[in-house]
């Protein structure tokens, strides 16, 4: 399902934070929004969701406005696993999957045997299935982000967007979740919208990368065209160095200063 926002103009208490952001995500692909702390990424997926009301502009998720949706359909067409949620104390690691599954929950019903099977495959997928009894006040940083993404993938919407997926994971586990995302974006066609902050990660995975910069698009485009050593110097401030990969990927790497030992 198509992605697309035109001329978005988001204000958060009476300040602009977004302004002409515009973007369109194909059915079946991966955007990274990059760009720097307080650059309005978090914001953009927001509005996507409909969850901030844009001051001007539109948003459409397979042509229907977000914000206009009543939330039971808005969460079957979008999951959402977003940067710091509100996990509750003593909620177990199951239980807390499961909570995805709320939208194809009838009102006072109870969840079925499928969507039981569902939370269960997520959660084996992640790696997470000797965690499940466990309560989310007793995991690690890592485990608790795997645990919010097991939610959102739990719901099986066509268009996932996820808020900084990877910060709190190591290596194997950044991995294995990009993989995983990747995987499903491929076999069952989902959009992806994400931000990132490890920036190799996203010219890794993404097909098209926003980058955001005080509240406006400054680049867009595949990978290899937006991250520039003048772009990553001209918006981040620092001083890197960007080269394709074996995949033709670009790599950045940061510049260490040449200082006396
Ligand atoms: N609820 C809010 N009310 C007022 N201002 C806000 C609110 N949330 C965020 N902002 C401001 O909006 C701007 C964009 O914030 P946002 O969280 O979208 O940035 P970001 O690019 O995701 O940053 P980061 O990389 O640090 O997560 C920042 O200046 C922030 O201080």
């Amino acid at each position: 399902m198509t992605v697309t926002v035109r001329g978005l103009d988001v204000d958060l208490e009476g300040r602009p934070v977004l302004r002409d952001v515009s973007l369109e995500a194909p059915a079946g692909t991966w955007t990274a929004v990059i760009g720097p702390n307080g650059a309005g990424k978090s914001t953009l997926l927001r509005a996507i969701l409909g969850l901030r009301r844009p001051r001007r502009g539109t948003v459409s998720v397979a042509g229907a406005d977000p914000w206009a949706l009543p939330p039971r359909r808005r969460a079957r067409l979008v999951a959402y696993a977003p940067q710091n949620p509100n996990l509750p104390p003593g909620m177990t690691v199951f239980d807390y999957t499961l909570l995805g599954r709320s939208p194809y929950i009838p009102h006072l019903g109870r969840e079925s045997a499928r969507d039981r099977a569902v939370a269960t495959e997520v959660l084996e997928r992640l790696d997470l299935v000797g965690l499940a009894a466990r309560p989310l006040d007793r995991l690690s940083g890592g485990e608790r982000q795997r645990v919010v993404l097991a939610r959102a993938l739990a719901q099986q919407a066509p268009v996932l967007v996820l808020d900084e997926p990877t910060t709190a994971l190591d290596i194997g586990h950044q991995q294995q979740v990009m993989e995983l995302v990747d995987r499903l974006r491929r076999d069952d066609g989902l959009t992806v919208l994400t931000t990132i902050h490890d920036l190799t990660l996203a010219g890794q995975y993404a097909d098209a990368l926003v980058l955001l910069s005080r509240g406006r698009v400054a680049a867009s485009g595949p990978p290899g065209e937006v991250l520039t050593g003048e772009a990553v110097g001209a918006h981040f401030g620092a001083r890197v160095h960007v080269a394709p990969g074996p995949d033709g990927r670009p790599v950045v790497s940061l510049e260490r200063s040449c200082g006396p030992r």
